[in-house]
Formats: C-alpha cells, sequence, structure tokens
C-alpha cells in the first residue's frame, strides 16, 4: 500500500522499544505515542511509526510494507535464513548499526554437563527460538541435532525435560544462570539495526530520509564522543595528544598569567577511562574535565 507518510516500523514492547524511541525523538520527532495504538503519527514531520512485534520488522521491510525499521541483527538474520528456504525475497539496506541491543545467541547447557565441544551436542534435543541460526551454526560443524522450537522461556526447556540444551539471546548471563545453565558457546552476535526497503522510494521520502540520517548519525557519534578539557605543559602536547583517541586537531588556547602551560580542548571518540586520566596527570596535565556531548553535526 503506497502511502504518502515514511512508514518506520519498530518494536511495541520489549529490549528495543524504549531506547529506539528515544533515538527517532533525539533526531526531532515529535511522537504522537498511545501505549494502546499500533500506529503513533509523528506531529512535525510526514512520518508514521508502527509499532509491531520485533519478528514481523524484517518481513515488513523486506516486503516492501513500511519504508524502514529498526530490528535486532539476530531477528533479521533468523528471518532471512527463514525467508530464503521459502524463496521470498530477502533484499534490504543496512542504514546504519545502531548502539543498543547488543547481546549474542549462545548455546547453553545445564551447570553440571561437561562442555568438549558443539559435537558433544550431536543427536540432542535443542530448545531455541532461532532453529534457522541453529541450523547454520550446527551444520558448518557437522554436528546433527532435534530442535525444539519455542518462542519463549527457552531457558526452562532443559529443567522441564523438554530439551538438553538451548540456543537463546544472553545479554548479563543472569537468566541462564537463575536456571542452571552455563553458556558454552557464541554463535550469533548482534545489535539493534536500522534497515530500509530495497526499492527506490518516491522522491519525498527519500528526501526526508537523506535529511534524518545525518540527523541520526550526528546523534549516535556524539553518545559516542566525550569532549575533553584540560591544561598541559607547551614541551607535553604531543604525548598528551597521543593518549585522547581521535584527538588529531586538538584546540589549543592561551592560560592568562601562564606561559608554561595552555589550555586544550579535544573532541574524544571514545569514553575516557581513569588509567588514561592517571597518565595524562603523570605527563604534567590538570583540570582534567570530560563531558558528555549532546549533539553533533560534521
Ligand atoms: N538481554 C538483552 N539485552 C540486550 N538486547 C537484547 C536482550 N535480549 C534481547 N535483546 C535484543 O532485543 C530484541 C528484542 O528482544 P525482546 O526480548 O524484547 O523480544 P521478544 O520477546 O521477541 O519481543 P516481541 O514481543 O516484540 O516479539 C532481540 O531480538 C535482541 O535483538
Ligand atoms: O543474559 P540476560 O541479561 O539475562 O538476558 C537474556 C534474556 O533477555 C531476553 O529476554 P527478555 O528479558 O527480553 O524477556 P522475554 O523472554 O520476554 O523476551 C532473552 O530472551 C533472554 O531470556
Ligand atoms: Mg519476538
Amino acid at each position: 500500500m503506497e502511502t504518502k507518510r515514511l512508514r518506520i516500523a519498530m518494536q511495541k514492547s520489549g529490549r528495543l522499544s524504549q531506547d529506539s524511541q528515544a533515538l527517532l525523538k533525539s533526531c526531532g520527532l515529535k511522537i504522537n505515542l498511545r501505549e494502546d495504538r499500533l500506529i503513533a503519527h509523528v506531529e512535525n514531520m510526514p512520518i508514521d511509526i508502527l509499532r509491531v512485534r520485533d519478528d514481523d520488522i524484517p518481513g515488513l521491510v523486506m516486503d516492501g510494507v513500511v519504508d524502514l525499521g529498526i530490528v535486532g541483527e539476530n531477528v533479521l538474520e533468523e528471518t532471512m535464513l527463514e525467508r530464503q528456504a521459502l524463496g521470498l525475497s530477502v533484499e534490504y539496506k543496512t542504514l546504519r548499526r545502531l548502539d543498543y541491543g547488543d547481546c549474542r545467541l549462545s548455546l547453553a547447557i545445564p551447570q553440571e554437563q561437561v562442555w568438549s565441544g558443539p559435537e558433544s551436542l550431536a543427536g540432542a534435543r535443542i530448545a531455541t527460538t532461532y532453529p534457522n541460526l541453529l541450523k547454520r551454526f550446527l551444520a558448518e560443524q557437522g554436528v546433527k541435532f532435534k530442535p525444539v522450537m519455542l518462542t519463549g522461556s527457552v531457558e526452562v526447556a532443559p529443567r522441564a525435560g523438554l530439551a538438553d540444551a538451548i540456543c537463546d539471546l544472553v545479554s548479563s548471563g543472569a537468566t541462564l544462570e537463575a536456571n542452571g545453565l552455563k553458556e558454552v558457546q557464541v554463535i550469533y552476535r548482534s545489535k539493534a539495526t536500522l534497515i530500509q526497503a530495497a526499492q527506490e522510494l518516491p522522491a519525498d521520502k527519500q528526501a526526508l530520509v537523506d535529511k534524518l540520517m545525518p540527523r541520526l548519525q550526528g546523534m549516535l557519534q556524539a553518545r559516542e564522543s566525550k569532549y575533553i578539557m584540560l591544561h598541559a605543559p607547551k614541551d607535553k602536547l604531543a604525548e598528551i595528544s597521543a593518549l585522547l583517541p581521535g584527538a588529531e586537531n586538538p584546540t589549543i588556547m592561551d592560560l592568562a598569567g601562564d606561559t608554561n602551560h595552555v589550555a586544550m580542548h579535544v573532541v574524544s571518540s571514545e569514553s575516557l577511562f581513569w588509567e588514561t586520566m592517571e597518565k595524562l596527570k603523570a605527563l604534567g596535565a590538570s583540570s582534567i574535565l570530560v563531558l558528555p556531548i549532546e549533539k553533533m553535526m560534521e
């Protein structure tokens, strides 16, 4: 269905919802969101946000039902494999990998069991929501297994006697531990990603995407960067710069009444660890301030 408004699909409720909504808001979208509504209107731009189950997002983009989607790479890759097997279109464009939704798809077994590699799962029943990613991994290892498809509560499957092992998402590992399981093999690492339908968009919609992308890029870059201010001995400027990632072009300013030191301001592409601060201090730097950056545009 053709609409004049750009359609963006994102997860309705779950791990990616808050961050995705916050990211779009930070790009200037005023989202009129009502919890019970599946479509949220953006008040100040011709954009509609479709709030759906995350599993549906890759298909909506690949079928061109929505223009953009924010989804975990794990779900994207799993859907690709599933659609490939069904002979459906798997085309899309990745616009930007995002900085949230970090997790890994891993194999886990009961804590008391000994792990001697993927081959120890030969013939095992493995519970998962990601049968295609699991099949691909174990096929590469030459291991045959019996998939047990579960769409939730995968971690309880071994205790419930439904499976011998599981293949599920892990972040802190707390859920595995709470269920008496241990992570033994990572099979896929994932983050949230912004994707676009493969077919060409009408010019006005593409113009809107082209307007939003530098804002998104700027927000993500700002989140990854820090503004660092410090006083430095003039004869140690090169050594101090070398300690600050992305500080090729520092701003150097004279300090009133001090001819031996200068003020140095840099945008660093990474957060500054305490260890680096201590090294800066050892080189004679003082008054070191590390500030977050709200927005950036190059
Ligand atoms: N513990 C985690 N930490 C960080 N990101 C995660 C974590 N678990 C999952 N994710 C990412 O967030 C996505 C959504 O996870 P969530 O658990 O909300 O999915 P769901 O239960 O399948 O939701 P839905 O109801 O939309 O189908 C996952 O596909 C993954 O990319
Ligand atoms: O390693 P951890 O930090 O414990 O995270 C892993 C858990 O997080 C996700 O579920 P979520 O909590 O989103 O709930 P869900 O099962 O309802 O999807 C995932 O499916 C795991 O169960
Ligand atoms: Mg889901």
